[in-house]
């Protein structure tokens, strides 16, 4: 922590937060724990302060075995996810609450067997994805332990949709060079089920080593023991791995029976040739959607995939 000097400033990215402390990084690795101010400013109006992914603007308080200081301004945000929060419950607190900020794409990790191949959860994760107007990379986790025929087979509609699709083993290595590749250089939000193996995976694209550095003494020294909300974690080749409860628990709180369909990109076209502009597809007559089902067009499964979806949101409404 040579170069971070008392009174010295500096930007970078806000790679960790946990109770209103963030470790901010800079472009060399240096990290510093920082705290926000009365005078803390951001150019993002109406959200949470600062989220990780953010790029912030730091003044440098101490330094001693851990660099502190704190943010005096909080960058534009290029994409942000956020949750809105209940507020009848939670007046006080700010109604969007940001989960991670400048997201260039979305890993869906689902794994081929234990569980099984899941293709209406690849369909949850694409309609959020969509939704949310991000870039996804399929990644298909435990290749070493699948029916590579079957798995393959039931991947065909999504190669056709032109998603990028990654079959790796988080186990033996196959794949995982390839997946690098589509990661470097970017800022990835993991999401997946559990038990998919997303976190042996970032261990194995991250690095073993570098997962247990990037705990730091100062947070219990601060006495903040609160669970982390997000982590930002460094490849090897550029680029980071967003890993949230926030996107593996993420819901479909945005999406509504009318703006679903929106979200099955093969669905816009066909959409032109239902006789009802509101058509739903599901039991309207001279349909563009069941009618481009019915000769092949689109998937039979991601059909059944977007009536599971609809039916799903009719009982939260
Ligand atoms: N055979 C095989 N097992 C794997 C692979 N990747 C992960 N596993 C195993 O799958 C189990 C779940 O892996 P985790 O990395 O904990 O899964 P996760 O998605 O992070 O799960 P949560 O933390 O619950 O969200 C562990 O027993 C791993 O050893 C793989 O590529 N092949
Ligand atoms: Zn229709």
């Amino acid at each position: 922590m040579n170069r971070l000097k008392k009174g010295g400033e500096f930007e970078g990215v806000v790679t960790e937060a946990r109770g209103g402390m963030y470790l901010v990084e800079e472009a060399g690795g240096e990290r510093c724990l920082c705290t926000t101010y009365r005078g803390t400013k951001t150019e993002n109006i109406g959200t949470g302060l600062v989220a990780v992914g953010d790029c912030v603007a730091v003044t440098i308080t101490a330094t001693g075995k851990d660099v502190e200081g704190v943010i005096t301004l909080v960058r534009k945000r290029r994409t942000a996810l956020v949750r809105k929060r209940d507020v009848r419950r939670n007046r006080s607190k700010e109604k969007i609450q940001v989960i991670a900020a400048n997201i260039d794409q979305l890993a869906v990790v689902v794994s081929a067997e234990q569980p099984p191949l899941n293709t209406r959860l690849i369909d949850r994760y694409l309609v959020f994805a969509e939704s949310e107007c991000l870039p996804a990379v399929i990644v298909v986790n435990k290749m070493d332990i699948a029916d590579r025929k079957l798995v393959t087979e039931m991947m065909i509609p999504y190669c056709e949709l032109d998603y990028a699709i990654c079959y790796v083993s988080a186990e033996d290595g196959e794949g995982i060079t390839s997946l690098g590749c589509k990661l470097a250089g970017k800022v990835s939000a993991f999401s997946g089920h559990s038990g998919v193996g997303k976190s042996t995976l970032i261990n194995v694209l991250v690095g073993e080593e570098k997962l247990k550095t990037a705990e730091i003494s100062s947070w219990s020294l601060k006495g903040v023991h609160t669970t982390t909300n997000a982590v930002m974690l460094g490849l090897p080749q550029g680029g980071y791995v967003i890993d949230t409860p926030g996107i593996r628990e993420f819901n479909l709180s945005e999406i509504t029976k009318e703006n679903l369909r929106f979200y099955f990109p093969e669905f816009l076209a066909p959409m032109e040739n239902c006789a009802f502009s509101s058509c739903t597809h599901t039991v309207e007559p001279s349909c563009g959607v069941v009618h481009a089902v019915d000769n092949g067009t689109i998937s039979r499964e991601r059909y059944t995939s977007y009536l599971a979806i609809l039916d799903s949101l009719d009982d939260s409404m």
